[in-house]
Parts: C-alpha cells; sequence; structure tokens
C-alpha cells in the first residue's frame, strides 16, 4: 500500500499518474486534513483521506508531499507509527535526508526525491537520492513507483538542489514563456484559442526535438534561424534583452531558495 501525505499540487500530480499507470485506488491512501478537500479527491480518483498516523501505519511506502515549512511538524506527527520496514519518500525542496532521518526512528530508509508536475500526464522527471538506511532494494522501489509518471534520474544528494532549480521548477519558466508568447500573439491580433494552439504545439514539438533527436538545443535553434529572416531578428532582441543571463540568475536563484529551505 501506498500512502501520499500531503495531496497538494504535487502530491495529486504523482497521485493521480500512479493511478493512470494501473495502480488500484484501493492500495492508495492519502492524507488531507481539509474535509472538501479530502472529498474532492475521493470523488475525483477513490482513494480514501485518512489521518497521517494512520497511513504511516499501515502504508509500505510513503511518499511526503507536504511544504518543506511542514515537513519537522508532519514527520513528527507519523514517527511514532511508522514501522521500522517502511520506505519514506519525501520530494519536499531543500529537506536533506539527514534531517528527514533525525526526525524519524533509527535506521528509517528515506528516499529524497524532486519530481515535476508533468508527472500528472506521465511525462515527469524524477531525480532520486538515498539516505544513509536506504539499500539498493529501496532506491529500485521509489524508482518502480515514480517511473510510470515519467523519467527517473539518480543523482548524489549534493546536486538536489540544482536539480530541483531545473527540472523541479523548470516547467513555471516553460509556461511563462508559452503566456508570454500567448498573449503577444493576441496582441498582433490572433484570436486567444488560434494563439494557444500554436504555442502549445510548438512547445510539444520543439520539446520533442529537443529530447529525441540527440541534437545539442544550440543545433535545433540554428535549423530555425533562416539567414537575414524572422526568426534570427527574434532572437536578436532576446539576446539583447538578455534572456540567456535572466534565465540563468532565475535558476541560480530557485537553488539559493532551494538551500535556504535547508536551513528550516
Ligand atoms: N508543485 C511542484 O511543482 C513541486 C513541488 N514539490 C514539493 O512538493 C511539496 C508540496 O508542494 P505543493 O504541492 O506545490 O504545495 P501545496 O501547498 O499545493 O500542497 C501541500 C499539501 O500538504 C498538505 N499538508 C500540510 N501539512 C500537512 C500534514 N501535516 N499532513 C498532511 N498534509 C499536510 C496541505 O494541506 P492544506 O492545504 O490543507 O494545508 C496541502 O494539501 C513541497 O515540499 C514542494 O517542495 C516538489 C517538486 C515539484
Ligand atoms: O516552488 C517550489 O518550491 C517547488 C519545488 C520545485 C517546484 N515547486
Amino acid at each position: 500500500m501506498i500512502a501520499i501525505i500531503g495531496a497538494g499540487r504535487m502530491g495529486e500530480a504523482l497521485l493521480a499518474g500512479i493511478l493512470n499507470t494501473g495502480h488500484d485506488p484501493a492500495d492508495v491512501l492519502v492524507t488531507e486534513a481539509r474535509r472538501e478537500r479530502a472529498e474532492e479527491l475521493r470523488e475525483r480518483y477513490g482513494v480514501a483521506s485518512v489521518p497521517a498516523a494512520r497511513a504511516a501505519a499501515r502504508a509500505d511506502t510513503l511518499v511526503l508531499a507536504i511544504k518543506p515549512q511542514d515537513m519537522v511538524a508532519a514527520l513528527n506527527e507519523i514517527a511514532a507509527s511508522l514501522p521500522a520496514d517502511r520506505l519514506v519518500i519525501s520530494v519536499a525542496a531543500g529537506i536533506t535526508t539527514t534531517v528527514l532521518e533525525k526526525h524519524l526512528a533509527a535506521e528509517t530508509a528515506v528516499v529524497r526525491a524532486m519530481p515535476n508536475t508533468p508527472a500528472l500526464v506521465g511525462q515527469g522527471m524524477t531525480a532520486l537520492a538515498a539516505g544513509t538506511h536506504a539499500s539498493e532494494e529501496h532506491l529500485a522501489r521509489a524508482e518502480a513507483l515514480l517511473r510510470p509518471v515519467g523519467e527517473v534520474l539518480r543523482v548524489p544528494e549534493r546536486h538536489m538542489d540544482a536539480v530541483t532549480a531545473l527540472s523541479g521548477s523548470g516547467p513555471a519558466y516553460f509556461y511563462l514563456v508559452a503566456e508570454a508568447m500567448i498573449e503577444a500573439g493576441v496582441l498582433m491580433g490572433l484570436p486567444r484559442p488560434t494563439a494557444e494552439r500554436l504555442v502549445a504545439q510548438t512547445a510539444v514539438g520543439s520539446a520533442a526535438m529537443l529530447r529525441d533527436s540527440g541534437e545539442h538545443p544550440a543545433l535545433l535553434r540554428e535549423a530555425v534561424t533562416s539567414p537575414g529572416g524572422t526568426t534570427a531578428a527574434a532572437l536578436r532582441e532576446l539576446e539583447r534583452r538578455g534572456l540567456r543571463s535572466a534565465l540563468t540568475d532565475a535558476v541560480e536563484a530557485a537553488r539559493r531558495r532551494s538551500r535556504e529551505l535547508s536551513e528550516g
């Protein structure tokens, strides 16, 4: 049995992704304190909501998808009822395996994961790092749980803040670009549904090329850039406005924030 403690945006994305790939809702529990939200999840996915301590006692694998700021309180809530052989997977930004282990019984197997919301549609990217007591078998279990909702990569834990800044927060950067492009289309007089469709499919197609062609993004960009053409004019403007350095600074800010969250 799997329990998802904290079924907010990320918890729900994982829940939906896991159920979409064939898990029986009867084998999945969620912990959601707000009654209306618990009811919504039951109606939408057929999963039961139980208090965290009960979920901890019943599930073999616990996924902690609560905010970093709520993590210590939640760990204290489950620690006493968590049998020693359970696997605890935390997806919280900035919360290290050392912090997780400190608030759980000695030798609890802990895996730190950083997924992203495209898990909802089976296109997530999750990085995993093992805690001190997580064996290869525990990592394989975490991987088996998350693999159906997207790609999984094992990384050294020291890379987790950078991973969070790139793939954890990354979908938001792409959505901001998409939003700005759609508004630009509307500004030029395109009907909104037309602009939305053009941008969404351009994003999907570009992402597929990026992932599947094996080409460096600079080469893919070059192939779009006809001499003396429209793309070159647009790219000059993006470079002049500092898109590249804005993105570098943005990703570094996210990593800094992830580190701050680990300091409590
Ligand atoms: N959103 C994303 O793209 C990603 C998020 N994450 C991580 O996922 C975690 C959740 O983020 P996100 O989903 O965005 O945030 P949300 O605020 O949407 O979700 C947090 C959820 O946890 C619930 N909660 C709080 N305390 C407890 C508790 N003690 N027991 C059970 N449930 C509790 C909240 O309930 P209530 O609303 O009732 O307070 C809420 O439903 C964070 O740690 C974040 O770093 C990781 C990768 C990507
Ligand atoms: O914004 C956040 O803190 C979380 C972590 C990665 C994506 N969302």
